[in-house]
């Protein structure tokens, strides 16, 4: 099953038609800042001077993940499934932000630990998320492996995660959606995260391990071992002697992030100048992965090639994103980044993208949650390029002041 998308690059043709429209509007030029940008990358997607958005949609990848026995995260694994029926019974912060902007929510089993009632019909008399229609059966296994001693996945149960997310949006394109996010659930997911960012950045690995969940310094310290040991373990995939030489302490790193100091050296310098990266980025995702991580890189990549918008949230999917983007660039001229997560690493792999976000809100939980919270201001963004009047429409004199 090979991965094979076609990701065109986003048509420039109508930018200078958009701008003029933009500049038309009954407002100095340029004062709707970002939103201007954002109505005109939006514009380009859709390749149009009325861009619409139809059927926003969230999909949220839900997998357990192996390292978690080895005391990574402040949660235990069981957590994911409680989640994943918190989400289906609405009592989730995303289940309250999706339902606040009509966001469609779905809810897909990538690879929890847990089995689900099945789907439709509902039975009579079983629980809130029994047989849930929003409830996605995508399991590829219950839980990736403990990647401190193998791959988190086999190469075939990678391959089948990234087709399943492409799969999943290619059915809401065909029932019109032309704007989806994606968020994810997964107790341990930081430290894929980090993996990921590690090895396919270029950014130290001090960096890109974060407090997730909420540890404290003994415990950010033992998870930052705990990678170490599986870089060391998978030594193939970047070796030890290609790795920074210069690593920051992982809590000195946290606390200097917290004093506004900068740690050295620059994150993802090697990136922004052309880094192609020691290690493939399957094998990265494979052997470091989680199942809902896997599965969002094949939903990045569909919707790219779908020409969907899509918006992107925290750390880790800026991770899976990263993933899909080493595979193929162009998907990140279809991506709208909805905020900057406080977890470490995240600002650091947004500046390497060379991603703006739109909301900086200290937020640290996933879920899709960034994504929803920045909902309106895509909305804004859309509506102002349809709906404000141009100065001719109102009358009103643009050139008094020249
Ligand atoms: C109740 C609860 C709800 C969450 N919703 C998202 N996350 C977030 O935290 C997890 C990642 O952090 P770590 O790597 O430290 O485990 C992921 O599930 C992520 O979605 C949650 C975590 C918890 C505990
Ligand atoms: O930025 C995120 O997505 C994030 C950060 C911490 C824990 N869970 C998710």
């Amino acid at each position: 099953m090979p991965i094979d998308f076609t990701i065109n690059p986003v048509s420039p043709d109508l930018a200078a038609d958009l701008q003029a429209k933009i500049d038309q509007k009954t407002k100095p030029l340029g004062a709707l800042g970002q939103l201007e940008s954002l109505a005109l990358k939006i514009g380009l997607i859709q390749n149009t001077l009325t861009p619409h958005l139809n059927q926003p949609t969230l999909l949220i990848f839900a997998g357990d993940h192996g390292i978690v026995e080895s005391g990574v995260s402040a949660y235990p694994q069981t957590v994911t499934a409680q989640m994943v029926a918190n989400f289906l019974s609405g009592g989730a912060a995303i289940s309250v932000f999706a339902r606040q902007h009509n966001l469609e929510l779905l809810i897909v089993d990538a690879g929890v630990n847990a089995d689900f009632p099945h789907p439709n019909p509902l039975p009579e008399g079983e629980g809130a998320f029994s047989g849930h229609p929003k409830l996605i059966d995508a399991k590829i296994a219950k839980g990736t492996k403990n990647f401190l001693a193998e791959p988190a996945m086999t190469s075939s149960q990678c391959e089948t995660a990234i087709q399943k997310g492409a799969e999943l949006v290619m059915q809401q394109h065909q029932v019109g959606c032309n704007c989806i996010g994606f968020g994810e659930m997964g107790i341990g997911n930081t430290s894929s995260a980090a993996l990921l960012v590690h090895c396919l950045a270029d950014m130290p690995l001090a960096q890109c391990v974060g407090r997730g969940t909420g540890l404290d310094d003994g415990q950010l310290q033992h998870k930052y071992d705990v990678l170490q040991q599986a870089l060391d373990f998978h030594n193939e995939l970047i070796p030890p002697m290609a790795r920074r030489p210069t690593e920051v302490p992982v809590v000195q790193a946290h606390h200097e992030r917290n004093q506004h100091a900068t740690v050295r050296p620059e994150p993802g310098e090697g990136l922004k100048q052309g880094f192609q990266g020691i290690a493939k980025p399957i094998d990265v995702l494979a052997t470091f992965g989680g199942f809902e991580i896997a599965m969002m890189v094949g939903a990045y990549l569909k919707a790219a090639e779908s020409g969907i918008l899509i918006l992107v949230d925290g750390f880790i999917a800026s991770a899976a994103l990263l993933v899909a983007y080493k595979l193929y660039p162009a998907v990140l001229e279809y991506c709208v980044f909805s905020h900057v997560s406080s977890e470490q690493g995240h600002q650091a792999l947004l500046a390497t993208l060379n991603a703006k976000p739109l909301l900086s809100l200290d937020l640290r939980l996933g879920e899709g949650s960034g994504i929803a919270l920045a909902f309106p201001l895509i909305q804004s963004a859309v509506l102002f390029l349809n709906e404000m009047a141009t100065f001719v429409d109102a009358g009103i004199d643009e050139k008094t002041c020249n």
